[in-house]
């Protein structure tokens, strides 16, 4: 059942910087073909040459693609296509590219309720939805969203960030629930605060109260945060909260199954009449 890394085919957005480029590393050192997706050319050779030091095979291959994830759907279809022609269906997907702007609701500017909301949850959105269908079709694939632990718990300062990060919740469990008859699943992580360059970025322009409220737990290390994603990704167990809902999922996916069953035998009484 746990997804077998190597030889996989694993496309991490936002994989040039910080967290994303860890989970890179920590795929690679598990002799995975990586595909990088971010907008930065540079930023994503760096971190190409970075990831490459890491190789365990001399067949591995580590490609970089410059798109902007949540500008056009269209686009992101194209470049998951390049990708895969290239190193073949993607065995996993990481949704990490995304972005922090702290502040308090009223001097937040409304646009950034926006481009949060764009590039947190469209910019997970639009790389799934692009490599849904394939991942459905074979049986196979992962595909994780990162939230954060302010997507678990709505923080001062975060009105616009947190929503975003909450969002990713909802579509990740509503996709669950989809694609599990396929054996495709969907894990959601939550890291806390991470020293990246996103976060000293970020940092900037935290108001006071947000700052003391992160001080009061430490800032881990990407490499840290990375290997425990790659880990729940690979092999998926159930967290307190999904306990909790075992019932209801259940007897919600055996009605899911019972669906895509009548569906298939209809499929077939409609060939053979
Ligand atoms: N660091 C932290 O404390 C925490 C971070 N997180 C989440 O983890 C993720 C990664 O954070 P972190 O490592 O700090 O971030 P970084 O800022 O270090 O890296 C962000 C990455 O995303 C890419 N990216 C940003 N916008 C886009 C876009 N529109 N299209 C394509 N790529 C894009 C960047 O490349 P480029 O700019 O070239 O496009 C870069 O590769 C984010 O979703 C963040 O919210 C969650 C909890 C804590
Ligand atoms: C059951 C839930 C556990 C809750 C623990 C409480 C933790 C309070 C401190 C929160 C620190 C804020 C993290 C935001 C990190 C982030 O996403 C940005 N740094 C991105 O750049």
């Amino acid at each position: 059942k746990p997804l077998a890394l190597p030889g996989a085919h694993v496309v991490v957005t936002g994989g040039s910087s910080g967290i994303g480029k860890c989970i890179a590393i920590e795929c690679y050192k598990q002799g995975a073909f990586i595909t990088l997706v971010a907008r930065n050319e540079d930023k994503l050779l760096q971190a190409k040459k970075e990831i490459e030091k890491h190789s365990i095979n001399d067949k591995q291959v580590v490609l970089c693609i410059s798109v902007d994830v949540c500008q056009d759907y269209n686009q992101v279809e194209n470049v998951i296509k390049q990708a895969q022609e290239k190193l073949g269906p993607v065995d996993m997907l990481v949704n990490c590219a995304g972005m922090s702007l702290s502040g308090k609701f009223e001097d937040l500017e409304v646009s950034t309720f926006e481009r949060l909301m764009s590039i947190n949850y469209l910019g997970s959105v639009y790389p799934s939805r692009a490599v849904i269908t394939t991942m459905k079709e074979r049986r196979v694939g992962r595909i994780v969203f990162v939230s954060s632990q302010a997507g678990q718990l709505g923080l001062f300062g975060f009105t616009a960030y947190s929503s975003s990060k909450f969002a990713l919740r909802g579509l990740a469990e509503a996709l669950q629930m989809e694609v599990k008859p396929y054996n495709v699943y969907v894990t959601v992580a939550y890291p806390p605060d991470t020293d990246t360059p996103g976060l000293a970025e970020e940092n900037k322009t935290k108001p006071l109260e947000t700052r003391l409220i992160s001080e009061t737990s430490s800032v881990c290390k990407p490499e840290q945060v990375a290997k425990q994603i790659v880990k729940d990704a690979i092999v998926v167990t159930m967290g307190l909260f999904r306990t909790i809902a075992l019932f209801y999922l259940g007897s919600f996916d055996s009605i899911v199954r019972r669906c895509m069953m009548q569906k298939e035998k209809s499929e077939i009484t409609d060939k053979t009449a």
